[in-house]
């Protein structure tokens, strides 16, 4: 069904709609992955935002049920220049049209997605709507709503979780987090207990914890003042580590402030500096937020930096015992390289 995609600046791209028929409000970002897009669509850190892929071909391979990162589909919407409604892969078991229609998340393709890219590169993130054509009435207010408002509490779970492991306890903070995170420690024998993001200081001391982990999630760190005070009662008493979100709750509970970058960093080929092994990775990304270089206390090494921008990758106090990064080193979608990280993450506990 013919559609189209409205931004706050007031441009509209015509295609066609597919997926679920219902309109739908977000912050429009880009990914630059190639594949990934199950895993793009089920990271509860897109919440609230409408995802362009800027790979012109999408859904090629379908959808399988275990790259799946989260229990649903968390985009608002998605957006490409070419959905592929013939799929071919020997683990495929939908359509990913239908498997949108299921998950009621609307899709809208034949958009020049290379020129809505730029647009966005240049501009920075804005607000959109997707809508059919026979659906355009009633969207004057959209642009005024916040599409994070209460993102993490929206997509954290409601009540614990614990797989068994004889290795080091690993108490994960759920502000959003990815199913390959929790499978990256369970891999290396650990005990991991997944906790609501609300917990209080009490409930995660009470899980008996060598280490607590904060998850990525959606939506602004600051936004965060109860999950960024219980981690200031925590440093100190246990060693404290964080992917994304987390390494940015980490940075402010310590002081250092965050920022929201004009575009972000999405896709799996951004390349990342390891500042002690001298190494670069390419890594997956998925942040439009980031925290200021220079405001990160002096008693932190920087341990990572970003080759295309030079923003902050990773952070170290090791008397302290907190680490944490800004890139995904679980992957899903992208490349698994930068796994090394979780063994570091537990080196410190
Ligand atoms: N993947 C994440 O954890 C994202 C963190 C945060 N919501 C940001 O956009 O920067």
């Amino acid at each position: 069904m013919k559609g189209k995609l409205i931004l706050e600046n007031g441009m509209e791209f015509e295609g066609y709609c597919f997926g679920y028929l219902e309109k739908s409000f977000g912050e429009v970002v880009f990914n630059t992955g190639m594949t990934g897009y199950q895993e793009i669509l089920t990271d509860p850190s897109y919440y609230g935002q409408i995802v362009v892929m800027t790979y012109p071909l999408i859904g090629n391979y379908g959808i399988n049920f275990d790259d799946i990162q989260s229990d649903s589909a968390k985009v608002k919407g998605f957006v490409v220049r070419e959905l592929c409604d013939r799929p071919s892969n020997w683990r495929c078991e939908m359509s990913l049209n239908a498997y949108l229609k299921e998950e009621k998340i609307i899709g809208i393709q034949g958009i020049d997605t290379r020129y809505l890219t730029k647009l966005i590169r240049n501009s920075g993130t804005m607000k959109g709507i997707i809508v059919t054509e026979e659906n355009t009435d009633n969207i004057e207010g959209f642009f005024e709503k916040n599409p994070v408002e209460d993102a993490v509490k929206k997509v954290t779970r409601k009540s614990a979780m614990t797989i068994s492991g004889k290795g080091k306890k690993v108490t994960v903070l759920d502000l959003g987090v990815k199913t390959n995170i929790i499978n990256s420690f369970s891999e290396r024998g650990c005990k991991v207990t997944v906790l609501p993001a609300l917990s209080t200081m009490e409930e995660i001391m009470s899980t008996e914890p060598d280490c607590l982990f904060l998850s990525n999630g959606p939506g602004d760190p600051k936004d965060l003042t109860e999950v960024v005070e219980t981690v200031k009662g925590i440093i100190g008493k246990l060693p404290v580590t964080g992917i994304c979100l987390g390494h940015q709750i980490i940075a402010l509970a310590c002081g250092a402030d965050t920022e929201k970058m004009k575009y972000g960093h999405r896709g799996s080929n951004h390349p990342v500096k390891n500042l002690f092994t001298e190494k670069v990775t390419i890594t997956s990304q998925n942040h439009g937020y980031v925290v200021k270089k220079d405001t990160i206390p002096e008693d932190f090494e920087i341990t990572h930096i970003n080759m295309n921008d030079f923003t902050v990758e990773g952070i170290r106090n090791l008397d302290r015992k907190l680490m944490s990064v800004q890139f995904h080193p679980e992957a899903c979608p992208g490349p698994h390289e930068s796994s090394y990280i979780f063994d570091d993450f537990l080196s410190i506990v």
